[in-house]
């Protein structure tokens, strides 16, 4: 059986107020990190569902014993941010997974060439191969930094298969090349927007998120 790329966007009325509150350029700064906070927030809890591994034990109640599961401790679980924009993300993702581990990767697009560089890069050398990955990256545009953010994990011992990438703003250029080169990937994104332009800006998208995120 062939992969397929997932992508899913959930139908969730918080999803889309948070997505119409970023995408207005009347938006603040202020106001648009508290709603990336709750992008990354809404979009984790979808992309935990039936994902995170858990243990079954039982539990006393005041009253009597009864079956329990809870999350499983031991399964390695950590949250790569894209720098800066995911960064913007992160607080909400945090929120439900409160005790992954977070690897920071710094990446900046050229503005003429459109191709990222990466600047800051905290993973560790090799992960434990049944690691679960979150990747936070609001914005997928023209597919570069998403890859370059790919290979970086799989040459960690990192399997596509064990990541979920959180985005907000998902566009074809990117999901294409995610599609040929990484076809086990699943993706959770507030929307797709159909048209990446010649400066690289996905429209009609909510600009730069960077920028939007730090008033830069
Ligand atoms: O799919 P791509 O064409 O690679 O574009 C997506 C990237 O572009 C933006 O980063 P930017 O270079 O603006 O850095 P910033 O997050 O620091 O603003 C955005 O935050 C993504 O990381
Ligand atoms: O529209 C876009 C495209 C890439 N990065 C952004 O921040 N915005
Ligand atoms: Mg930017």
């Amino acid at each position: 059986m062939s992969l397929q790329l997932r992508v899913y966007v959930p139908p969730h009325p918080l999803i889309k107020h948070w997505l119409a509150v970023a995408r207005d350029a009347a938006t603040p700064s202020v106001l648009f990190r508290s709603a990336m906070t709750e992008l990354g927030r809404w979009l984790a809890y979808e992309a935990i569902r039936e994902w995170l591994p858990t243990v079954e034990t039982t539990v006393q109640t005041p009253l009597a014993e009864c079956p329990a599961t809870f999350i499983n401790p031991e399964a390695p679980l950590v949250v790569v941010p894209i720098l800066r924009a995911g960064l913007a993300l992160l607080e909400g993702i945090q929120t439900v997974v409160p005790l992954a581990s977070v690897y920071h990767l710094g990446m900046a697009r050229n503005e003429e060439t459109l191709e990222p560089i990466c600047y800051l890069n905290k993973l560790p050398a090799q992960f434990n191969p049944e690691t679960r990955v979150i990747i936070s990256e609001p914005m997928l545009a023209t597919g570069g930094t998403i890859v370059a953010t790919m290979q970086e994990l799989t040459a960690r011992g990192i399997d596509p298969s064990l990541i979920r990438i959180i985005s907000v703003v998902a566009a074809p250029p990117a999901l294409k090349r995610l599609s040929a080169e990484y076809p086990s990937l699943m993706i959770y994104t507030a929307t797709i927007d159909e048209i990446v332009n010649e400066q690289g800006f996905i429209v009609p998208g909510l600009g730069d998120a960077g920028d939007r995120t730090y008033g830069t």
